[in-house]
């Protein structure tokens, strides 16, 4: 499970997501870039304090920790990584490629998104020097077209655009089907669902 035991000198896959909660799409999403660039792993980093998303209230970093474990554990290709939960303060994609590539020195990474989260990767921390720790893998995603991406803006030599099973599923959709009593089976791995049920998560949203 701890990502840390992995060997030096390997491809790294490294899905950051604030997973509130872990759902298929993160998971196929995943799945396909491990695949498609034949990854040793994928490390899935929940964040600490997601920055761009403190107008909304977002769960306890150990229940986000635990779900991606939980929701991780079966694919031996998976692992997590406490980087950013154990790192105070906002969570920036440049601190967790710093510390990960000090864990994995000749390792090479590459940082998976959505098409969303690429459309506004500009608006990052250091960039620059983000670009350079790793390549990117903006994975297609309902709802958000490709072609509003900056791509005269990005370095697009560091970028794969990747196809990926198209699945309509938001951690927003979610919490809010939780809220209203309605079902997140099949939406969420199974053990999510008894997570949430468990701890009592999103009932207020
Ligand atoms: N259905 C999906 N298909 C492809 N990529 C996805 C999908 N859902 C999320 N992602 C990507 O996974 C990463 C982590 O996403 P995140 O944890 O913010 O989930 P989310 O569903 O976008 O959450 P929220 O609805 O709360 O904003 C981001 O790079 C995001 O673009
Ligand atoms: O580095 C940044 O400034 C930055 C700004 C927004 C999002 N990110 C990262 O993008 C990943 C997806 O984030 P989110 O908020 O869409 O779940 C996650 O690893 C975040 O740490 C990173």
């Amino acid at each position: 499970m701890d990502s840390e035991r992995v060997r030096p000198g390997r491809r790294l896959g490294v899905m950051g997501g604030t997973f509130d909660p872990i759902h298929h799409g993160h998971l196929v999403a995943a799945s396909e870039v491990q695949a498609y660039f034949d990854l040793d792993e994928v490390i899935f980093v929940p964040t600490g304090q997601p920055w761009q998303k403190l107008d909304r209230e977002v769960s306890p970093p150990e229940d986000r920790y635990l779900m991606t474990v939980i929701a991780t554990a079966s694919n031996p290709r998976f692992s997590v990584s406490r980087v950013d939960i154990d790192r105070p303060g906002p969570t920036y994609t440049i601190d967790t490629l710093r510390d990960l590539a000090r864990l994995y020195p000749d390792a090479e990474l590459f940082f998976i998104t959505g098409a969303d989260a690429l459309a506004q990767i500009l608006t990052w921390r250091d960039v620059d020097e983000m670009f350079k720790l790793a390549q990117f893998v903006g994975c297609t995603r309902p709802g958000y077209s490709s072609q509003e991406l900056p791509l005269d803006k990005l370095p697009m030599d560091r970028i794969t655009l990747l196809e990926v099973p198209a699945l309509a599923i938001s951690s927003t959709e979610c919490r809010q089907r939780v809220a209203k009593g309605n079902p997140t089976w099949y939406l969420v791995p199974d053990g999510i669902v008894q997570y949430i049920a468990k701890r009592d998560l999103y009932t207020n949203h």
